[in-house]
């Protein structure tokens, strides 16, 4: 369980000041600021200005703030690890990260600053284990466009394994997983779909490219009504059968034990989280 909700993380090219600005009326948890693939090699000098002066005006609240910066091994990377000393951000986002190596090469650029890593090449996904417990590492973003590309592959199928194995190795590490972007941002029936497939693997939440997509990932990965409540009882019934000198309860036809009890109030904690998110 984490401190903070992560149901929806939306990229903001940080050359458009329309789209910087309006992602302050937003409800999304998290905002990746992105210096990478939404700006043309010609507006990288210029994004970054405009997105520091956008993160210095403020008013992102409580969201978490994110920069993803172009690769080290890029003309623009070292310039934009340089300006993320006056960037007010909460994190930074490394592409195409292939190996621990990787990261510490920016670790020891910006000595304080919680790293992200995109999970997006075959290399990277069979290093996952390593990558993920990087002492540096806070979360995963998974990169299913850069990895189709480098597979050659089609459709959501054929990269289970490599979802897979991402989830498996952030989960051991305890850190945080974003599942990759829907291209397809006016389809919201099939977005639905692919945030309730990554949401029951379980990944954190969903990567998103419009604001349109904002409100569904953040259904798909929060708790219901039902599900609170259903964990509600669960404690209840579970504490009164310990206080019976019993190790198991009922509820609704089937057995609850401790374990159960655990992500219940993983649960609980999660609804909880998001109301503090939601009036902050
Ligand atoms: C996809 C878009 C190019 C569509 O842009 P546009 O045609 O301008 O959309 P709309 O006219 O519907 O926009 C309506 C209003 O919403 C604002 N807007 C649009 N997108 C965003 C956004 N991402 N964040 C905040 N605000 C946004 C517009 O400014 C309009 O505002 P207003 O005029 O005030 O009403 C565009 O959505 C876009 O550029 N999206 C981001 C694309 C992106 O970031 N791509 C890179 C990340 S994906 C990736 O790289 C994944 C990974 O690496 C991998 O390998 O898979
Ligand atoms: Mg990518």
């Amino acid at each position: 369980m984490h401190d903070r909700p992560y149901r929806s993380a939306l990229y903001i090219p940080g050359s458009k000041e329309r789209a910087l600005d309006k992602a302050r009326g937003l409800p999304v948890d998290v905002i990746l600021f992105d210096l990478e693939d939404a700006v043309a090699p010609d507006a990288k000098a210029r994004a970054r200005a405009t997105l520091t002066d956008a993160l210095a005006a403020g008013g992102y609240g409580a969201r978490l703030r994110i920069v993803r910066i172009n690769g080290l091994d890029t003309a623009w990377g070292a310039a934009d690890a340089a300006a993320l000393r006056d960037m007010a951000c909460d994190a930074v986002l490394l592409p195409k990260v292939n190996t621990p190596a990787d990261v510490d090469a920016l670790a020891a650029l910006i000595p304080d600053l919680p790293i992200w890593a995109m999970m997006e090449t075959p290399e990277g996904i069979l290093n996952a284990a390593a990558i993920a417990r990087h002492p540096r590492i806070a979360g995963f973003v998974l990169g299913t466009n850069d990895l189709a590309k480098d597979l050659n592959s089609r459709g959501r199928a054929a990269l289970a394994t490599a979802l897979q194995m991402c989830l498996l190795a952030a989960k051991a590490a305890g850190i945080v997983a974003l599942d990759g972007v829907y291209n397809a941002f006016k389809d919201e029936d099939g977005l639905r779909a692919e945030c309730a497939e990554g949401r029951d693997m379980g990944f954190d939440g969903k990567t998103l490219i419009h604001p349109a997509q904002v409100a569904i990932a953040n259904a798909a990965f929060g708790p219901t009504e039902d599900e609170v409540a259903l964990a509600r009882r669960q404690i209840e019934a579970f504490e009164a059968a310990e206080a019976d000198g019993q190790g198991v309860a009922v509820v609704d036809g089937r057995i609850v034990e401790s374990l159960h009890i655990v992500t219940a109030r993983a649960t609980l904690a999660k609804a909880e989280a998001i109301a503090a998110l939601e009036t902050a």
